[in-house]
C-alpha cells in the first residue's frame, strides 16, 4: 500500500491525470483489514449485478473526501446505483466504461443527466472511437479524492478495451478482457485473438499475483478472481497456454450473438445516448 504522499507524487508524475473537484485531505490509514461496512484502507467498495446481462457494476469511493467513481453502470439500473451512492454519502465524479459494450447500454449518460451540470464526467478510451467527456489513453489516471485508477489499454475483445488498476495494484477492473476462468469473445467489434492474448499477458499477467480481478461479467455465479488464479487456472489463457493454443480455442467457441448487439453498440458509441 502506498502512503498518501507517494500516491500524490505518483499521481502527478506521469501520464494524463483527471481529477474531480478533488480536495487534498489528511491521510488516515485504516489498519484494521476489512474495516467496517466494506471499507478497506480508506476505500469504499461495492460490486453490483445486473441479472439481465450478467454485468457487474462497481462503485469505488474515497472514505474521507467521499469522492467516488462508478465502473460499467447499466442504463436500466441507474436509479438503483444513484440511490445506493446517495445512501453511502458519496459524490460521484466519473463514470468509467471499460469498452463499448455489445450486450447492454451504458448508464453513464443517464447518470450525467441526473447530476448537477459539470459535476460528473463519462470516461472511455480514445481508442474505442466512442463519445465521452473524457477519452483516456495508456497510463491516464482518474482521481477520486486521494485515490486513483490507472488505465491499461487491452485491445482484443474490442479494439478499444481498457482495464483500470487501483493505485496500490490491489484490484484490477478487467471489463470483458479477462473474465473469471474465461475472457471476452473476439468474433465482433474488431476483436482479435492474438491481440487479446498479448494484452492479457503483457498488461494483466504482469500485475502482482495477489491483485484481485473484477470482471464486467460472469455467467456462472462467480464474482472475482486474482491474477495468480487466472495465470494458473484460466482454461483459455493460463497454465502455459500459447498464443497458438488460444487462437485455436477462440475459433471453436461458437457463442450466440448478444441479443441487444444492434441496439447497444450504436448507443454505446454515442455514450449511451
Ligand atoms: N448471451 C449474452 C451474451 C454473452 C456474451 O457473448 N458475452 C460476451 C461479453 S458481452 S460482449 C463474451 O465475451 N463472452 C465470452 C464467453 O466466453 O462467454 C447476451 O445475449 O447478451
Ligand atoms: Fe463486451
Amino acid at each position: 500500500m502506498l502512503s498518501a504522499p507517494e500516491v500524490l507524487k505518483n499521481a502527478s508524475s506521469e501520464g494524463e491525470s483527471w481529477t474531480g473537484n478533488s480536495k487534498l485531505v489528511e491521510w488516515v490509514h485504516n489498519s484494521c483489514g476489512q474495516g467496517s461496512a466494506g471499507v478497506v484502507n480508506g476505500l469504499i467498495f461495492r460490486q453490483l449485478f445486473d441479472k439481465e446481462s450478467s454485468t457487474f457494476t462497481y462503485i469505488l469511493g474515497d472514505e474521507l473526501s467521499r469522492e467516488a467513481v462508478i465502473i460499467d453502470p447499466v442504463d436500466t439500473l441507474v436509479e438503483r446505483d444513484l440511490s445506493f451512492i446517495g445512501e453511502l454519502g458519496l459524490e460521484l465524479k466519473f463514470g468509467l466504461n471499460t469498452h463499448a459494450h455489445a450486450d447492454h447500454v451504458t448508464g453513464t449518460s443517464l447518470i450525467r443527466n441526473r447530476l448537477p451540470p459539470g459535476s460528473f464526467k463519462s470516461v472511455i478510451s480514445a481508442s474505442s472511437g466512442a463519445k465521452a467527456d473524457v477519452k483516456v489513453k495508456q497510463g491516464s489516471k482518474i482521481h477520486f479524492g486521494n485515490r486513483f485508477l490507472q488505465v491499461r489499454l487491452t485491445p482484443g475483445h474490442t479494439a478499444g478495451c481498457a482495464c483500470f488498476v487501483l493505485d496500490d495494484d490491489s484490484r484490477v477492473f478487467t471489463g470483458d478482457t479477462l473474465l473469471v476462468r474465461g475472457c471476452g469473445r473476439t468474433d465482433f467489434q474488431e476483436g482479435d485473438s492474438s491481440t487479446l492474448y498479448k494484452s492479457v499477458h503483457e498488461q494483466l499477467f504482469t500485475l502482482p499475483d495477489q491483485c484481485s480481478v473484477f470482471p464486467a461479467h460472469d455467467y456462472r455465479g462467480r464474482t472475482s478472481s486474482s491474477i495468480r488464479e487466472e495465470k494458473r487456472f484460466n482454461p483459455r489463457l493460463g497454465g502455459g497456454k500459447t498464443e497458438k493454443d488460444f487462437v485455436a480455442i477462440m475459433k471453436e467457441l461458437k457463442l450466440s450473438t448478444p441479443k441487444l448487439i444492434d441496439v447497444a453498440v450504436p448507443k454505446n458509441m454515442a455514450c449511451g445516448v
